[in-house]
This record gives C-alpha cells, structure tokens and sequence, in this order.
C-alpha cells in the first residue's frame, strides 16, 4: 500500500514574530485534506526516485526532491544504509502553500521506517523532520494540529465538526522565503481559540476573526491569489475563504465535503481545483 501524502491546509496562520535566524514564530491550526501525493517504496540495492502523477512535470527527480533527502536523513539518523526504490506520484501543484513538498518528506519518514524496520523514538522522528522543512513534523502526524513555534511546537486542535473544503490555485508557483520577506515584519499576537466547535457554521465564524498573515504579502507578489478568493467567497454555501501557508493556493470552507466536490467544479477548469472533506483515516501513528 503506497503510503499517502496528503495536503496540508492552514486553517488560519498568524505570524506572531522572528527569531534571530530569520525563521517566523507561526500560529496556526493546520488540517489535512483528502488528496494528496502519494509514496511507495520498495526494497533495492541503493536509494532512487521515479515520479508520476498529473503534476509530476513540475518536478525533476534531482537529488533535492524532499523525499530523497528524507530518505538520507533518515537513514543517517539510524545509521543504516539508504537502500530503497521510492515511487512519488504527484498531485498537489508544486510551490502552492498545501505543504506537497513536506507531505512527500513526512510520507517518506513513516513509509522508510517501515520498510527499513526501524525503531526510532517519535522525539527522534520530529528532530529528521524538522530538519527537512518547517512544515514536516505536523506532516508526519498528518492529523489537525494547532502549530506554533517556527513549526516545531504542536498541541491539539480543537475539536472539530465535519465540514467539506474547495482547494484552488491559479497555477502561479510562490516562493516561500520571498512572500515571508513581502511581509516585512508586520506581526499578529496569538488566537485564542476554544476547545471544540459543534458545527462548521461556529467554526467559520471564529476562523473569520483570524487571518492568514501571509494573505496581503502573496496578493502583492501574485494578484490573481485575490482573484481566487473572490471566486472561492462566491461559491454558494462557502462559510469562508482564505490563502493556505505562503499560497498561491485558496480554500473556501464549505458545509459537506459534497456541496465542495460540485462547487469545485464550477470553478474555473485552468486552475487547478478539488473538492471534498478532511483526510481519512488517518495513518497509523508510528
Ligand atoms: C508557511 C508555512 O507553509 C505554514 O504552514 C510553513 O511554515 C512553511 O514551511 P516549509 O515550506 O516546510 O518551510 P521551510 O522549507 O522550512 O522554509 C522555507 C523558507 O520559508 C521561511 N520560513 C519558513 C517557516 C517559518 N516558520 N518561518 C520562515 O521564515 C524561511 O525563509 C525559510 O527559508
Ligand atoms: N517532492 C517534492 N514536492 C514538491 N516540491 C518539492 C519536492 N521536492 C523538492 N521540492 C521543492 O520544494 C519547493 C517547495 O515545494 P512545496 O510544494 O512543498 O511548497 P509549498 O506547497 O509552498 O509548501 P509549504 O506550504 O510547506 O510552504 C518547490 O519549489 C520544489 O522545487
């Protein structure tokens, strides 16, 4: 069974600071939606990557893929050799702010783990994570997770209620570093968030009081991710919609993960676009 990689979305992502290094103090509730990449690894002589999948163009398979260097990583922390054929077959657009990159490194981890059959403490794991991408150890989970810290310090999420989500991006790739740099140093305090929400109505409505801080700095660098939410904020039924991470990709909250996949389709067919509910099941802790 090829392990999934699936996307991950900020519910809200508030920047509360920076550290000395330049890394952003982050606040956020970050979800998993259920599309994702995918990852198979099969016993070999020595370690490769082949790709496929319907954004698989975007990527070569050059020694920088995330998976490959998750493979090292982690074999070096365990001191065994990294021998293995990894298949990714990728279908979250590459540099779209659903963390494809980090879900590909934390599938790797839990797939090579297994294959490799290692017992590392789960400290241990979030260490390789983290060390791959800010984004990586909630990826490892792959649960709801509220995320602070530079992406390191991970607690609960508040309880949540079912809902269904519309992804859409303009097929504009976003630079991280860069939409981090356009925020030029305009910070938020933290959320305060309750233990639990009955309905998506009451959970959109507190989302709403929040912000993804990295929205306006993105709109600056790529003006068609304004174009997106208007589009996403008239979908009839949407509670709301918002960037997800550093963009250019938008979610629009939605009542049921149905009235998502119909909506998403009406969106335009040049954008990528989906529609549905929250990743299930989840994969097994390690
Ligand atoms: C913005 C988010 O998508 C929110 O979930 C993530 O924090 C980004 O996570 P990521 O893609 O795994 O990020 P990394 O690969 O570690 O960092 C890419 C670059 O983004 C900036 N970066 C990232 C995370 C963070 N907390 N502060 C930052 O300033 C840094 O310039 C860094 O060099
Ligand atoms: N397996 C991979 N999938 C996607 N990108 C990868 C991968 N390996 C390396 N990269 C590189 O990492 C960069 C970031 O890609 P990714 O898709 O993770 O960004 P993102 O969706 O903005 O992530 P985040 O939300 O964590 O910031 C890309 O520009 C790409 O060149």
């Amino acid at each position: 069974m090829p392990e999934s990689a699936p996307a991950k979305l900020n519910l809200f992502l508030q920047v509360t600071g920076r550290r000395p290094d330049g890394y952003h103090l982050l606040d956020s509730l970050v979800v998993f939606a259920d599309i994702g990449d995918a990852l198979d690894a099969a016993p070999a002589e020595a370690l490769s990557l082949t790709l496929d999948g319907p954004e698989a163009g975007a990527l070569a398979a050059e020694p920088d893929n995330l998976a490959l260097r998750a493979a090292r990583a982690l074999a070096d922390a365990a001191d065994v050799a990294p021998q293995a054929a990894l298949r990714l077959t990728k279908r979250l657009p590459v540099a779209s702010g659903i963390g494809g990159g980090s879900a590909d490194a934390a599938a790797a981890l839990r797939v090579l783990a297994r294959l490799w059959n290692l017992r590392l403490p789960a400290d241990r794991m979030r260490e390789i994570a983290l060390s791959l991408g800010a984004d990586v150890p909630v990826c490892l989970a792959s649960v709801p997770h509220r995320m602070r810290g530079v992406g390191e310090v991970l607690s609960a999420a508040p309880a949540l209620p079912a809902f269904g989500l519309v992804l859409a991006n303009p097929r504009v790739a976003l630079s991280t570093p860069s939409v981090f740099r356009a925020l030029a140093g305009r910070y938020s305090g933290a959320a305060a968030l309750p233990a639990g929400w009955d309905d998506a109505h009451a959970m959109a409505a507190d989302l709403a009081r929040l912000a993804n801080d990295l929205e306006a700095p993105a709109i600056a660098i790529c003006p068609a991710v304004a174009e997106v939410l208007a589009a996403l904020r008239a979908l009839p039924g949407a509670l709301l919609a918002r960037m997800s991470g550093s963009g250019a990709t938008c979610f629009a909250i939605m009542p049921d993960a149905e009235s998502a996949a119909r909506a998403a389709a009406s969106l335009p067919a040049a954008w990528w676009r989906w529609g549905g509910g929250l990743a299930r099941p989840a994969p097994a802790p390690l």
